[in-house]
């Protein structure tokens, strides 16, 4: 089922999610309607955080045919290099708001996935960049604040617009 996704500047982005002790079948159906609803958003990641469930979990799908999505719980990420690259992002919460944003862009991901195996990897590129900005939603931070309070106050007025012209779409 398609979730409502919370906007910017909503309270409950704020919210710390908690870990996930055990995958319930509640879990399962969480992951797959997430997928579902990043993949009709036309996002590359979607954290829980987001549809309003505060626990650690995360999915993303980069691939071309958005065909392979990944899910990570109790996800935790390491910087393997120092410098920072910006990258320009976008935020499923924050509509129509793109903005450079500095990261680490490679990284250690250690999770558990949906049938509870151990991820342990090393990522670089987009995913590293998109696994962190998850992994902030999950912390109650959201890219528009590495942002100036100039940008933040536009992107604040950017969202009330496009939710206005979404409603009166229906
Ligand atoms: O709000 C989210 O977490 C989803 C977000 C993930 C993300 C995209 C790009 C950089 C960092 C994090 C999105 O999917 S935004 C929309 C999008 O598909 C996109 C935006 C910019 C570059 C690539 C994809
Ligand atoms: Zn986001």
């Amino acid at each position: 089922a398609l979730l409502p996704i919370l906007s910017y500047p909503d309270p409950r982005l704020r919210m710390i999610a908690t870990p996930v002790k055990e995958v319930t079948a509640e879990i399962k159906t969480l992951i797959t309607d997430m997928i579902e609803t990043m993949y009709d958003a036309e996002g590359i990641g979607l954290a829980a955080s987001q549809v309003d469930h505060h626990i650690q979990l995360i999915v993303m799908d980069l691939s071309e045919d958005k065909d392979s999505p990944r899910v990570f719980i109790n996800p935790k990420v390491t910087p393997l290099v120092e410098e920072k690259q910006p990258y320009e992002e976008g935020c499923l919460s924050v509509p129509d708001v793109y903005d450079k944003v500095e990261r680490p862009n490679k990284v250690r991901i250690e999770a558990i996935d949906q049938n509870g195996n151990a991820i342990d990897e090393e990522v670089e590129g987009l995913l590293a960049v998109c696994i962190q900005h998850e992994i902030d939603h999950l912390n109650g931070v959201i890219f528009v604040d590495y942002l100036s309070r100039l940008k933040q106050t536009r992107a604040r007025d950017k969202v009330r617009k496009v939710l206005k012209i979404r409603e009166k779409q229906g």
